[in-house]
């Protein structure tokens, strides 16, 4: 189980996000949602240790497959270099990787069908290829707990596509126990068994992903109404059997990008 209670983080004077409170079984998967600046990727820090929480307290195991957002450099390694550094944890100190280490990474490449890229510079891989090759990273670590940070932000839609069947995979062996962020409601309601949803003045809401991600939840968590389609063939929206059903989307309206500042 991994678990947070009563956390919260504190940057000078400001909270980030507060009364924080979750526990997610073994081998179920979350889903964290939240308008930009909520606090989604502070609190995954949080989870991971590298941030401290400023109160409460969390429940982790020491190691964990982390899917970073977008990350640049990497022009001098092999995306399969960069999924062998997966295996780091399980070498000794001045421990160098071996034969099993480099099959496994292999493997993990092969897991998210990204084979190709093994013997590629990492940083020429554009930026959803590299979210794919982090992916296998995390895998390699052959840690249960996987945490993801908006795997799917700069995916196109086969990359999404790609990248869902795996954590579906995953899911359904409930072989790991997943957390993810998302801007992508549907992605949760695909994947997720239980929401994390962070609303503006410290309210958190956390359950069953049916009984959180509501029409109307969703409407008051971005501010804008939602249409919910469900699986109906030829919709130019259903776009694949993962990502299509259901299919979540804001009512078309006018205006440009609304600011969530909601925070003193
Ligand atoms: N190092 C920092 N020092 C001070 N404030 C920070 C720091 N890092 C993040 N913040 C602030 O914390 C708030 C939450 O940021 P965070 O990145 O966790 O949000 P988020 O929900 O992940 O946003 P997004 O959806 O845009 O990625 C933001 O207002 C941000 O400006």
């Amino acid at each position: 189980m991994i678990a947070l209670s009563n956390a919260g983080m504190r940057r000078g004077q400001r909270w980030i996000f507060r009364n924080v409170s979750f526990d997610l079984p073994d081998g179920e998967v979350l889903a964290i949602l939240g308008c930009n600046g909520r606090g989604k990727t502070t609190l995954l820090r949080t989870l991971l240790g590298s941030l401290g929480l400023s109160e409460g307290t969390r429940t982790m195991p020491s190691v964990v497959g982390y899917v970073p957002q977008a990350q640049g450099g990497g022009d001098q390694h092999r995306c399969l270099d960069i999924v062998m550094m997966g295996r780091s944890g399980r070498l000794g100190l001045f421990g160098l990787p071996g034969k099993a280490d480099e099959a496994a990474a292999l493997a993990a490449l092969a897991t998210v069908g990204a084979s190709q890229f093994a013997e590629r510079p990492f940083g020429h891989l554009s930026g959803g290829e590299r979210q794919i090759v982090l992916l296998a990273r995390a895998l390699a670590t052959e840690a249960k707990v996987l945490v993801l940070d908006e795997p799917a932000a700069s995916l196109d839609l086969a990359n999404q596509d790609l990248l869902l069947g795996v954590l579906m995979r995953l899911r359904q062996a409930r072989s790991h126990t997943i957390v993810f962020t998302t801007h992508h409601p549907q992605h949760g309601l695909i994947l997720a068994d239980r929401a994390l949803m962070m609303h503006a003045g410290d309210e958190i809401l956390y359950g069953p992903t049916a009984d959180m991600m509501t029409d109307g939840e969703l409407a008051r968590l971005y501010g804008v109404p939602f249409v919910r389609h469900t699986g109906a063939v030829g919709r130019p929206d259903i776009v694949s059997p993962i990502l299509g059903q259901p299919s979540l989307h804001p009512k078309p309206r006018t205006g440009t990008y609304i600011g969530h500042d909601h925070l003193s």
